[in-house]
C-alpha cells in the first residue's frame, strides 16, 4: 500500500494518503449537505443591533424613570416629561452607538480567527475551514490536532486523544480504526484518517459549549467593573430613597419627588461604562491587529496588560522558528558522509512526513534541498513497518523498517539523553562530543539503531551519530526582552531542550539567568520547595509539558499575573493554566486553541505593545471610573442636600438628566487619550479601594463647593428658581467635566502630561453647549434663565479655586497596592476551544469557490 499520487491542482502539502479507494466528498456534495444539516459551528457571531438596544433598555432605572415621566406627561408638566423623554432617547442611543460599534470590531475579530482542518475534497487533500465540514468529508488528524468533529477514524497509527475536555479524564485515551475521536479532543500522539460522523451542536462538544452560551466567564478586570458598579447602585439607591422620602415628607407631589429622585438615581449610576469599556477595548483590538496580534476576546487585551511574568518555550520563540540541519556526526565525531548506516541516513528514515515538525523538516530539507515537501519522502529500499511518532515525554521517536531483502532494523533518534540511556554501550568519547556540542548552542538530536529485531523496541541500541542543527536567536529578541524587562515584565523560559543549549542562548540575548533547572530537579521538588526555588530561576530546561503546566500554575498561585507563550504541542497545558495565553497562528491548532492572544508573527516585540496597550485601556478605564466618582457623586449629592433645604428644586429632573447626559457625552473621549509613561510601566491591578477612598475624599470637596454656591446664589444674588438653577447647571457641569483634566494624570495637568486632543475638543464643547443653554431661545422650555456676567464670573471663581483644591489633594492621593484574585473561570477551556467554530450568522460569501487550492492559507 504506497502512498498515492496526489490529483489536481498542485499543492506544497505533499501529504499522502494511504487509501487510493477513498476520495472523500467534492466541494458541491459538501456544499448540498452544509445546507440541510448546517454549519460545523457550535455557537454563532454577529454583532445584533436588537441585542445591544435591548441591553441599553434592561436598565431598570430609565424604565422607571420613563414609566414616572409618562405618567407626568398626562397628569402634570408635559414640557418637563417631553423633555425627560427626549434627554432618555439620547442617551440611549449614544450607549446603542458605541456598544454596536465595538460589537462589530469583536465580529472583525472572529473573521481573523478561522481554524482549518485538512480535509479530502474529490480525492485531493485540501485544507478548509473547520466550519466547513460535513458528516462524510474524510479527514487527516495529526500530532497536536484538536479534532474538528466527531470522526469514526478509519485509519489511526498509535493515535492518542486527549479527551479531558469533555470528561475531565487526563490521561489520554487510546483509539482504534472503528473508534470515533470526539469533537473538541486533542490529537495528543500518533496520526489518523477517519470520516466525519457528526458535527456541529450533534457532538457533544457542541452540546456543552451550547450550554455554556456565548458569554465567557468573567475575567478579574470585568469582575472590578461589576463590583464598581455595585458600588454606585447602593449609592444611587441610598440618595434615591432619601430624596423620596425627604421630598415626600416636606409636601411635594409624589410625582415631582419621584421624578427628581430617579433623575438624581440616573446622574449617579455610570451608565457609559459598558460602552466606555467596550469601546476601549475595541479600539486597542484593532490597533493591535495592525501589530499582527490578534485578541479572541476583547477582555483578553486588558488581561494582557497585567503580566507581571512572562514564560515562553525557546525553540522558535527566542530563536528562528525555521531550523537547518548544520553537521551529521558519528560516535566518534568524524563527519557522516552519507553512508548507509550513518546517523544522517537513519535520521531520515526515521523522520515524520514532511510538515510535522520544524526538525524532521530540517532533515527532509537536508535530503532534497528546500523544496522537500513534494514527492516521495522515504528513501527507497526500505518499507516502514511500524512507528512511533515523537511525543514531548519520551522526546524520541521510532521506526521499525525492512528493506528489499528482508532485514529489519530499529531506529531511534531523539535527545541524547533519552537516546543515550537506551544504548547498550556508549563510548566515552560520545558523551563528551555531546557535552561539547550542547556547549556550542546546538539543537542536538541522537540517532540509535538496533539491526535484527522483529518488532520496535526502544532498548539495546547501538549508538550511530548525531544530528547537530542550527537555532539560532531570532533578531530582534534582545531589543524585545529589553522592552518587556522596561515593562516590569520578568521573562522566564520553559523549554524541552537541554540546559546548556537554553542558557546559552540566554547569553547571546542578554537575558540574566539567575538558575536553572532541570526536568528531573523539578520531578524531585514537591510544590512548596517548587515554589521556594522559582524566582531564583530563569531557565527551566528539559521540561515536560505536564511540568510546564506545572511551573505555571505555582507561579500563578503566588500571586502573580503569568502569561505563557508557545506555539508547540507541549505548550497546551501550560497556555490552559495561564491567566493570557498567547500562541502563533503558525502554531499546532492545540496550541493556537489554548490561547487568548495569537501572534500572527511569533515575535516577542510586538507582545510588549501587547501589554502597553492593555495597560493604555486599563488606565484610562480607570480614568472614567474615578470621574465617575469624584463631582459626578458629589454634584448629586449636592442636589440631594438641597432639596431637602431649599424651598425649590434645585435642578429640574430634565435638567438633571439633560446635565448628566452632556457629561456622559463629554466622556465618551476618555477611551482615546494619551496616558503617562509612568502607568504604561508597571502592570496595572483593579483597586476598588482606591476609586471608594476617591469618592469619600472628593465627592464631599465637590459637594462644599456645590453648598458655597448655593449660599452666594440665594443670600448674595437673591435668585429666583430658574437662574438659580441655570447658574449651578453650568457650575456643576463645569465641574465634574473640567476635572478630568487634574484626575487624568498623577502630574501636573497640562504642563507636564498632556491630554489627547480629542478630549480636550469633547470637554470643552461640552462646557460650552452648557455655557450657551441658559441663552438659548428654548431655554425657558428647559426651565432655565440667562445668567448675569457677575453670577458667571463668581462661577468662574469658584471653579479655579476647586479644580486648584482638587489638584493639590490628588498629590497626597497614594495608590495602596491591591491585593489581586486569583480567578480561574471555570469552563474557560471548552470556550477557548470552541472560538474557531464560530459561524458568522448571515454568511457573506455563499458557497466557497470549490477550485481555490489547498495551500494558499497554511503557513
Ligand atoms: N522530531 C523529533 N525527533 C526526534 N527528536 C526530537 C524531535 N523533536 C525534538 N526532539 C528532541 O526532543 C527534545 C525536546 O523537544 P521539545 O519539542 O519537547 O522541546 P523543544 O521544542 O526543544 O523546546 P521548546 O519547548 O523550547 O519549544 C529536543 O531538544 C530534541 O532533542
Ligand atoms: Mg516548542
Amino acid at each position: 500500500m504506497g502512498p498515492i499520487e496526489m490529483t489536481g491542482p498542485a499543492s506544497d502539502e505533499g501529504s499522502t494518503v494511504t487509501e487510493p479507494a477513498v476520495t472523500g466528498l467534492t466541494d458541491e456534495q459538501a456544499a448540498a449537505i452544509r445546507s440541510t444539516v448546517g454549519s460545523n459551528a457550535v455557537r454563532s457571531h454577529r454583532a445584533r443591533p436588537l441585542a445591544v438596544l435591548a441591553r441599553q433598555l434592561r436598565n431598570p432605572l430609565l424604565m422607571l424613570l420613563l414609566v414616572a415621566a409618562t405618567v407626568s406627561f398626562f397628569v402634570g408638566e408635559r414640557t418637563d416629561a417631553v423633555v425627560i423623554g427626549v434627554i432618555i432617547a439620547l442617551s440611549v442611543g449614544l450607549g446603542f452607538a458605541n456598544e454596536y460599534r465595538a460589537e462589530r470590531a469583536v465580529e472583525a475579530l472572529h473573521e481573523h480567527m478561522r481554524s482549518r482542518a485538512r480535509v479530502l475534497r474529490g480525492g485531493t487533500l485540501v485544507e478548509r475551514d473547520v466550519t466547513d465540514l460535513v458528516p462524510g468529508d474524510v479527514v487527516q488528524l495529526k500530532l497536536g490536532a484538536v479534532v474538528p468533529a466527531d470522526i469514526e477514524l478509519t485509519e489511526a497509527r498509535d493515535v492518542e486523544c486527549d479527551e479531558s475536555v469533555l470528561t475531565g479524564e487526563s490521561l489520554p485515551v487510546r483509539r482504534k480504526p472503528g473508534d470515533t475521536a470526539l469533537m473538541g479532543t486533542v490529537v495528543t500522539a500518533g496520526t489518523a484518517t477517519g470520516t466525519v460522523s457528526r458535527t456541529g451542536a450533534r457532538t457533544a462538544f457542541g452540546a456543552i459549549a451550547a450550554g455554556l452560551g456565548e458569554r465567557h466567564a468573567e475575567t478579574a478586570f470585568q469582575i472590578g467593573l461589576r463590583r464598581f458598579s455595585g458600588l454606585l447602585v447602593w449609592v444611587a439607591a441610598a440618595l434615591t430613597a432619601g430624596v423620596f422620602v425627604t421630598n415626600l415628607v416636606l409636601g411635594r407631589p409624589l410625582l415631582d419627588a419621584m421624578l427628581f429622585s430617579l433623575a438624581i438615581a440616573v446622574g449617579v449610576t455610570p451608565q457609559l461604562l459598558p460602552a466606555v469599556v467596550t469601546t476601549s477595548l475595541a479600539t486597542g483590538a484593532r490597533r493591535l491587529t495592525r501589530l499582527k496580534v490578534l485578541v479572541k476576546r476583547l477582555v483578553a487585551i486588558e488581561d494582557l496588560g497585567d503580566v507581571e511574568v512572562l514564560f515562553t518555550d525557546k525553540t522558535g520563540t527566542l530563536t528562528q522558528a525555521k531550523i537547518a540541519l548544520r553537521q551529521a556526526l558519528r560516535p566518534d565525531g568524524t563527519p557522516d558522509r552519507g553512508d548507509a548506516l550513518g546517523p544522517f541516513r537513519l535520521g531520515v528514515l526515521c523522520a515524520d512526513p514532511p510538515g510535522s515538525g520544524p526538525l524532521d523538516d530540517a532533515l527532509h530539507d537536508a535530503l532534497h534541498g528546500t523544496d522537500a515537501g513534494a514527492g516521495e519522502w522515504a528513501p527507497e529500499g526500505y518499507r516502514q513497518v511500524d512507528a512511533k511518532p515523537f511525543d514531548h515525554e519520551r522526546r524520541m521517536s521510532s521506526v521499525l523498517v525492512e528493506d528489499t531483502i528482508g532485514d529489519t532494523l530499529t531506529i531511534v533518534k531523539g535527545a541524547p539523553e533519552a537516546v543515550l540511556a537506551r544504548c547498550r554501550t556508549v563510548p566515552e568519547e560520545s558523551r563528551a562530543l555531546a557535552g561539547r556540542l550542547f556547549a556550542e548552542g546546538a539543537r542536538l538530536v541522537a540517532v540509535a539503531v538496533r539491526p535484527g529485531a522483529r518488532e520496535l523496541v526502544e532498548s539495546d541500541l547501538d549508538l550511530a551519530g548525531f544530528l547537530v542543527f542550527s537555532d539560532p536567536p531570532k533578531p530582534g529578541v534582545e531589543q524585545a526582552l529589553r522592552h518587556l524587562s522596561a515593562l516590569g515584565v520578568t521573562v522566564k523560559i520553559l523549554t524541552g531542550d537541554h540546559p546548556t543549549v537554553a542558557t546559552g542562548l540566554c547569553e547571546k540575548i542578554g537575558l540574566p539567568v539567575s538558575g536553572v533547572l532541570t526536568g528531573e530537579e523539578i520531578e524531585r521538588l514537591d510544590d512548596a520547595a517548587l515554589t521556594d526555588a522559582l524566582p531564583a530561576t530563569t531557565v527551566f530546561a528539559r521540561v515536560s509539558p505536564e511540568q510546564k503546566a506545572r511551573i505555571v500554575s505555582i507561579q500563578r498561585s503566588g500571586g502573580l499575573d503569568v502569561a505563557y507563550l508557545g506555539d508547540g504541542v507541549n505548550d497546551a497545558l501550560a497556555l490552559h493554566r495561564a491567566d493570557v495565553g498567547i500562541s502563533v497562528d503558525t502554531g499546532a491548532d492545540v496550541a493556537r486553541d489554548a490561547a487568548d492572544v495569537v501572534l500572527l508573527e511569533k515575535d516577542l516585540g510586538v507582545l510588549a505593545d501587547g501589554i502597553v496597550e492593555g495597560r493604555r485601556i486599563f488606565a484610562n478605564t480607570i480614568k472614567y471610573l474615578l470621574m465617575g466618582t469624584a463631582s459626578n457623586v458629589g454634584n448629586m449629592f449636592s442636589a440631594a442636600a438641597a432639596s431637602a433645604v431649599l424651598p425649590f428644586l434645585p435642578m429640574l429632573p430634565s435638567q438633571v438628566l439633560l446635565n448628566n447626559l452632556l457629561y456622559d457625552a463629554s466622556q465618551l473621549a476618555i477611551p482615546a487619550d494619551a496616558v503617562d509613561r509612568e502607568q504604561l510601566a508597571r502592570p496595572a491591578r483593579f483597586d476598588l479601594g482606591l476609586i471608594r477612598r476617591f469618592m469619600l475624599v472628593f465627592g464631599p470637596l465637590s459637594s462644599v463647593f456645590d453648598l458655597a454656591m448655593f449660599t452666594l446664589l440665594l443670600r448674595v444674588f437673591h435668585t429666583a428658581p430658574p437662574l438659580f438653577r441655570a447658574s449651578w447647571f453650568v457650575e456643576s457641569l463645569a465641574t465634574q467635566t473640567l476635572v478630568i483634566f487634574i484626575v487624568r494624570t498623577r502630574r501636573t495637568p497640562f504642563w507636564r502630561s498632556r491630554p489627547a486632543a480629542a478630549l480636550v475638543i469633547a470637554v470643552g464643547t461640552v462646557v460650552a453647549a452648557g455655557l450657551a443653554l441658559p441663552y438659548a431661545p428654548f431655554a425657558p422650555d428647559l426651565g432655565l434663565a440667562p445668567i448675569p456676567p457677575a453670577i458667571l464670573g463668581t462661577v468662574a471663581v469658584l471653579l479655579i479655586v476647586y479644580l486648584a483644591l482638587v489638584e493639590a489633594v490628588k498629590r497626597r492621593f497614594r495608590t495602596v497596592p491591591a491585593t489581586r484574585e486569583r480567578h480561574l473561570p471555570p469552563h474557560r477551556r471548552v470556550h477557548r476551544r470552541s472560538t474557531p467554530f464560530s459561524r458568522r450568522l448571515r454568511p457573506t460569501r455563499r458557497n466557497q469557490a470549490p477550485a481555490r487550492s489547498a495551500g494558499s492559507a497554511s503557513s
